[in-house]
């Protein structure tokens, strides 16, 4: 691409780029510990900060990391507030109901039989492809400012499920997993969550229904077990989540509908996924039985599900009782679970969900907000775009000199690894997009500086097609 095609380009975004009023309103107070009127300035202090030094207020281009100028009203943060002191840089950052702990062992041995990649749990090949297969940094980093442009076009492109890790980690699939009564609606919630938050939604009990569809040897086991409203040997459930794990794009994050349900499924999922994936959080939707049963019998005149009658229900019931409910409260005592009343409209549950989740949310913007310093800070514009929305802008404070493209090629070659410091998170908009702020280093994208010290950025994210995307930041010098 040619360096006016590139220069195109960065108008079209600068001249798209649109703030979405609703997260311009003033926000409450927030304890920001420095810079707290920078945390997230409103519009009339945005509009009369003054041009200084070379450039006031500019943007950078996410294509290729150099300084340009912005007429808009963005405006940026006072260059100034950011003490030597403060901005210095700082270090980085389970049969139903009978089998045993032996019977877990041997199921975790079944299943890596069973198991396509044959991984073995914490170690050795990738059980989950891109999960484990760890970070993509340095191989995608552009070196060119032609090479980082492209890379935009298809990181624009490549957005939604599929797209590189927004987890710091970068090594265990998340789960959520989802327990509640039988009709308490986890399938209708995760369904929402799905759509809207990007996770991928299994059903430990659709699996089963599905193989016992597919004609498997275990076809006949389920239908019994199904039909009584008991809990299928966890083998086999958890053999059917493993698989469908596997098997999902990689860097998927998981919302386990109906699993653990006993002992024996928790432990069996210890046993052989303890160490792959990374249980985030254990939402529990309570709901009185008589509600319960009026909905199952309700879902039962068009389901064609065996179980969706009053005899079964209640024996569902029972079993979740005796059962299930001794697991989420195992899981309370370790503080992982949200309780949300399900017995409210679909809409008010889902906003108590999202509250719910909102610590599960917090973290994933806040591990989306150090892949994104980490990759301006090594100028890898590739890994940069794939986390930013489309017409994404960039507003820095004053005194900037504009960073050549082949500076910040050259310097991405030899960029240390980015830490940030004192990152304050805050969710808006019932948890669909945030604001972080944080100290970050310098970075080879900015000059005119004592590259010793910190810059302070605050980025706003939305959740767009499932993933936590950037659509503006504002850096202070
Ligand atoms: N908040 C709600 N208010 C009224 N009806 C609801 C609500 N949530 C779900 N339903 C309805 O209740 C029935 C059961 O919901 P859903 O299938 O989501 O529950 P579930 O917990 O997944 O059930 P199961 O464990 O039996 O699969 C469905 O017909 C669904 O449309
Ligand atoms: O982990 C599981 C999940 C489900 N079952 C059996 O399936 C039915 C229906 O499950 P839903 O989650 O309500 O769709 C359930 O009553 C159990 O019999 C299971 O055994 N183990």
């Amino acid at each position: 691409m040619s360096k006016k095609s590139v220069f195109a380009f960065v108008q079209l975004c600068c001249r798209t780029a649109a703030l979405r009023p609703s997260l311009l309103q003033p926000q409450p107070p927030v304890h920001l510990a420095a810079a707290s009127s920078s945390w997230f300035p409103g519009p009339a202090k945005t509009t009369t900060t003054p041009p200084r030094g070379r450039g006031g207020p500019q943007t950078r281009s996410i294509a290729t990391g150099f300084v340009l100028p912005l007429n808009a009203h963005l405006g940026g943060g006072d260059g100034r507030a950011m003490s030597a002191a403060s901005g210095r840089r700082q270090a980085a950052g389970r049969a139903a109901g009978t089998t045993t702990t032996t019977a877990a062992a041997v199921l975790a041995a079944t299943l890596l039989l069973s198991s396509p990649s044959g991984a073995v749990a914490g170690g050795g090949a990738a059980p989950f492809g891109g999960w484990a297969a760890g970070r993509r940094r340095g191989a995608h980093a552009a070196t060119t400012p032609s090479m980082a442009a492209s890379a935009v076009e298809e990181g624009v492109t490549a957005v939604g499920r599929g797209a590189p890790g927004q987890d710091g980690a970068a090594s265990k699939p998340p789960v959520v997993f989802v327990l509640g009564g039988p009709g308490s609606g986890k399938g209708t919630q995760c369904e929402r969550l799905a759509k809207e938050y990007g996770y991928v939604h299994l059903s430990a009990g659709e699996l089963l229904r599905q193989e016992r569809a597919s004609g498997s040897s275990d076809g006949q086991l389920i239908d019994d077990y199904i039909a009584e409203g008991r809990i299928v040997p966890v083998a086999i459930s958890l053999a059917l989540l493993r698989k469908a794990m596997e098997t999902s794009e990689p860097h998927s994050r998981f919302l386990i509908d109906g699993f653990p349900r006993n002992r024996d499924n928790m432990e069996g999922w210890d046993e052989a996924m303890g160490d792959v994936a990374d249980i985030r959080s254990v939402l529990f939707l309570y709901c009185p039985e008589d509600v319960l049963e009026k909905r199952l019998l309700s879902r039962g005149k068009s389901s064609g599900r065996t179980d969706d009658n009053a005899e079964t229900a209640k024996r569902r019931f029972q079993t979740y009782v005796e059962m299930t409910l001794p697991v989420v409260e195992e899981f309370q005592q370790k503080g992982i679970v949200p309780r949300v009343d399900g017995n409210q409209d679909i809409e008010s549950v889902f906003r108590d969900v999202l509250l719910g989740l909102k610590s599960v949310h917090e973290k994933e913007v806040l591990d989306a907000n150090r892949l994104a310093v980490e990759a301006v800070c090594t100028g890898d514009w590739a890994a940069y775009a794939q986390l930013c929305a489309p017409g994404m802008t960039e507003v820095l404070g004053g005194g900037l000199a504009a960073v050549s493209p082949d500076e910040s090629a050259s310097a991405s070659a030899s960029a240390s690894p980015a830490a940030i410091s004192r990152p304050q998170v805050r969710m808006l908009k019932g948890g669909a997009a945030a604001v972080v702020s944080c100290e970050r280093p310098r970075g080879p994208g900015l000059t005119g500086g004592d590259s010793g010290t910190a810059v302070r950025e605050t980025r706003v994210w939305e959740m767009l097609d499932g993933r936590w995307k950037c659509v503006q930041c504002h850096t202070s010098l």
